[in-house]
């Protein structure tokens, strides 16, 4: 469990993360969202005792983890996966981390398969893909066998076979009761990987709620259908209770699912050319809900 109270870190006079309150849980993913300087990565690094809170605290499992004494074994993370020595092998850089953390070597060559770079064990990591570091990054954040697990950005650089095994992986360290909070700034990376979601915007928490309630939040879907005798079906689904946007032949239709729509064309003998659903998407409501707090947006005046 990763608890942050009141957690705030300026930097001169711009908050980089403003009095932020969560409780990170075992036994789920939790998606850390937010756009390009939202101050995720900040986050990580004070919870991982990298940098200072300048007002708050952060504790992992109850104590600020600099002092706990289990170090790696305690929590795993993956910050930066460019931050490691080009000249090392894969194999080099894990048996230094487990030197330095007393983990048995064996456990190098364990995360190096899990990792799916044992093929690679052996070359130096400076030839290594950005896909691959992030692999081998992943590898090391497993090193301890910790029952804590940060990831920032994780998917970068991945295919997409690489994404289906974060994916997987990330699922199964919950499901064996491990807390397991990964940063993202694309919601739709999180759409099927984390359960709950912790949702920040220029530092400052926007939501922290499951997905199933982040997706309620969205606009909740359409049906779109096309008749020649829009206007009489458009009474219809009005008197059913839909919400109706019409244009030329097409309706656009909100509060009804769509076999619903089709039932009372059906039973009214209106002729239908076209009956489309349309899902809410969760980028759209993260979009929506972080559009305020997005500081580099193309084209945007500053
Ligand atoms: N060492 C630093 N000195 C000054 N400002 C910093 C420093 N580190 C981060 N910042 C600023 O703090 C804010 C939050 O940055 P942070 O990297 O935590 O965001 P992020 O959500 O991880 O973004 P991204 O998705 O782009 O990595 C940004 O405005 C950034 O410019």
């Amino acid at each position: 469990m990763i608890e942050l109270t009141n957690l705030t870190k300026a930097y001169g006079g711009k908050l980089a993360v403003d009095d932020l309150s969560v409780t990170v849980r075992p036994g789920r993913v939790t998606g850390f969202l937010g756009p390009n300087g939202a101050g995720k990565s900040t986050t990580l690094r004070m919870i991982l005792g990298l940098n200072a809170p300048s007002a708050g605290t952060v504790t992992v499992d109850g104590v600020p983890f600099a002092t706990h004494p289990r170090g790696l074994r305690h929590a795993g993370a993956l910050l930066d996966a460019g931050d490691v020595q080009g000249g090392r092998t894969a194999r080099g850089h894990l048996r230094v981390l487990a030197a330095s953390n007393r983990i048995p070597r064996d456990r190098v060559e364990e995360v190096l398969d899990l990792a799916g770079i044992g093929a690679a064990a052996g070359r130096r990591i400076s030839g290594f893909s950005l896909g691959m570091r992030q692999r081998l990054g992943i590898a090391a954040a497993l090193l301890g066998d910790p029952p804590v697990l940060l990831f920032d950005e994780p998917f970068n650089g991945l295919d997409p076979e690489g994404v289906l095994w974060v994916r997987e992986l990330f699922k199964s360290l919950a499901a064996e009761g491990r807390t397991v909070f990964v940063s993202s700034h694309l919601m739709s990376e999180m759409e099927n990987t984390a359960e709950h979601l912790v949702v920040i915007g220029r530092g400052r928490l926007i939501a922290d709620e499951s997905l199933a309630a982040f997706a309620g939040r969205g606009d909740g879907g359409h049906v779109r259908v096309r008749t020649p005798e829009a206007e009489r079906l458009a009474t219809l689904l009005t008197g059913a209770g839909g919400g109706v946007e019409a244009a030329g032949e097409t309706l656009t239709v909100t509060g009804l699912s769509g076999d619903r729509v089709g039932e009372l064309a059906f039973e009214h003998r209106v002729l239908l050319r076209e009956l489309s659903t349309h899902k809410a998407s969760l980028e759209a409501a993260f979009m929506e809900l972080t559009a305020d707090s997005v500081e580099y947006k193309a084209g945007a005046k500053r």
